[in-house]
């Protein structure tokens, strides 16, 4: 275990050669308990890491159980008079944070290039889709209506009301860092409850910084409190979050297989779970598609941040009739698509993998297939040294489902290609995983259109688009890729609970 020597020596000093903002005013390294910037009550810290170049950039309190037990304790004293904000109150919190973060968008991008990696163009990006969730739940919060239900005995009346949970407790993926924050805190605290977030050990400083927002919007203390730990500690402030009785809800994005865990484990106190997990999405060009329009949807869902999101193609299936000449298609839009170096020059928009862990993960895909005889085109322009963690958009022609892509996610920038003959065959491939939280495809029959759409075993489909994800949209999966949605006109009912109550008259 790493410690300081002093209580204050946590605070960041120097600001990390990497961050090239305009005001260092957002970064910070302290967690946030009960309205105070606090480091780990045993002082210890771990470090984060520049993807650019594996280099440290700065150190971050460490918290364990007993921090995280304190910041549940916040929480809950906190929603004791929260509870009682009306709608409109709480919809003017929502709408100061959001107002703080597009007046700070430039530098809360510089913070999520620094720790994630992201080009930062792409991470303005990022931003501006993480405040979007905030502009939408303020919408909505004023219009969470009851219902009045018609009595089977004469005298009775009932009527239903919405009202909140309680504490959530929050934990969130480092590949989204803004807005996995924004459409989960959001949602929660709009609806009325209070909300201890325990951020990714990689991008930590994203969340603290919009945490320094939402302190700067007037949120009350305890509102929403961080706690921020290493991937060695993580699993102990799990445990805290399933077994305090204070946790009403527990929201987590991430894995399959940690969610598995978090899920299991808070079930045995019936706490209510939203589980945003793994993805291995099909993505389908049928005979009829329009190549060019085909190929760019596969750009946009393949490549969006390096090949890192949930809810990337990672399967891409294609008519054998057509296979040759998409992958051509594909190779000249990705050679004209994507321009490298710098994540902080403003025409690059394509940046590494976000660790070494990512970089051989893929490794490990890519040698599975050259192993199988598939040929791998990589995009001409990437002629230059862009890091240890950098691999070029590839596509991996005539690929098969014997290979692992097909039952692990890829989380890079690898489209393997799979020809195939029938519409039958290629929804059965389709649907043949565990996860089912993306699929796409392409193809101007409207017949076809509809029952493929119906067919396949995912809780969105993208179909002729290959850019899915919105504020507006009920975003999540069913099979092992989830229980429950985020975002939406169902989001705020997943952050509050229904009441019936019956008058006798
Ligand atoms: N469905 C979605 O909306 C969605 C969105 C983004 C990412 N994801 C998924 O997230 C994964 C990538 O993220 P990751 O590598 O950070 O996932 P991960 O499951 O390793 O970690 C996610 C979070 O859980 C924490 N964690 C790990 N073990 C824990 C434990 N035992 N107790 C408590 N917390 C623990 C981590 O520190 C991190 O904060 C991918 O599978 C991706 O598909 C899903
Ligand atoms: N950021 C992604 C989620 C998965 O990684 C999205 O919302 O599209």
């Amino acid at each position: 275990m790493t410690t300081t020597s002093d209580k204050n020596d946590i605070l960041l000093k120097d600001v990390p050669y990497k961050f090239k903002a305009s005001t260092p005013a957002l970064l910070d390294n302290r967690s946030f308990i009960g309205g105070e910037w606090v480091g780990a009550s045993d002082r210890s810290i771990f470090s984060v890491y520049d993807p650019e170049d594996n280099a440290k950039l700065c150190d971050v309190a460490d918290l364990g159980r007993e921090d995280a037990r304190k910041a549940l304790e916040a929480a809950q004293k906190a929603f004791v008079s929260y509870k009682t904000w009306t709608n409109r109150e709480r919809r003017g919190l929502i709408r100061r944070w959001a107002d703080q973060i597009k007046e700070n968008k430039e530098d809360l991008a510089a913070i999520c290039t620094m720790e994630l990696g992201k080009p930062f163009t792409e991470s303005l990006g990022t931003v501006k889709y993480g405040t979007d969730f905030l502009d939408w739940f303020e919408g909505d919060i004023e219009r969470q209506y009851g219902e009045t239900i018609p009595a089977a005995k004469g005298n009775n009346r009932i009527f239903t009301i919405r009202q909140p949970q309680g504490v959530v407790a929050a934990i969130t993926p480092w590949n989204s860092p803004v807005a996995m924050v924004t459409r989960k805190v959001g949602a929660a605290i709009a609806a009325g409850n209070t909300v201890v977030l325990k951020p990714a050990p990689e991008t930590p400083l994203c969340a603290i910084a919009l945490a320094k927002l939402f302190d700067r919007s007037g949120g009350p203390p305890g509102v929403l409190n961080i706690v921020t730990s290493s991937v060695e500690k993580s699993p102990e402030i799990g445990e805290e979050f399933t077994q305090n009785e204070i946790v009403k809800h527990l929201s987590f994005t991430g894995s399959t297989a940690v969610g598995r865990h978090l899920h299991a484990e808070a079930a045995r106190r019936f706490i209510k779970t939203s589980m945003e997990l793994g993805g291995n999405a099909p993505f389908i060009v049928f005979g009829d598609a329009k190549l060019d329009s085909a190929a760019e949807g596969v750009i946009a869902s393949k490549f969006r941040s390096s090949g890192q999101t949930c809810v990337c193609a990672n399967r891409i299936f294609v008519h054998r009739s057509i296979a040759d000449e998409f992958a051509k298609v594909l190779e000249e839009k990705m050679n004209s698509t994507f321009t490298f170096g710098s994540v902080w020059d403003k025409d690059v928009n394509f940046g590494p993998l976000y660790s070494e862990k990512a970089f051989t993960k893929i490794k490990a895909q890519i040698e599975d297939a050259e192993t199988k005889g598939c040929k791998l085109i990589s995009s001409s322009k990437a002629n230059g040294n862009y890091g240890p963690n950098f691999y070029p958009p590839t596509i991996i022609k005539n690929a098969s489902a014997d290979m692992r892509f097909m039952q692990e996610e890829t989380f890079g920038p690898l489209a393997f290609l799979v020809p195939f003959d029938t519409d039958e065959e290629v929804i059965t491939m389709a649907n043949k995983t565990n996860a089912g939280l993306a699929s796409y495809f392409y193809t101007e029959d409207i017949s076809r259109l509809w029952k493929v759409a119906e067919a396949l075993e995912s809780g969105m489909v993208g179909v002729r688009c290959g850019l899915i994800s919105a504020c507006e949209q009920p975003f999540g999966g069913i099979k092992e890729s989830g229980v429950g949605r985020e975002g939406g006109r169902e989001a705020l009912d997943e952050y509050t609970e229904i009441k019936s109550i019956t008058v006798a008259l």
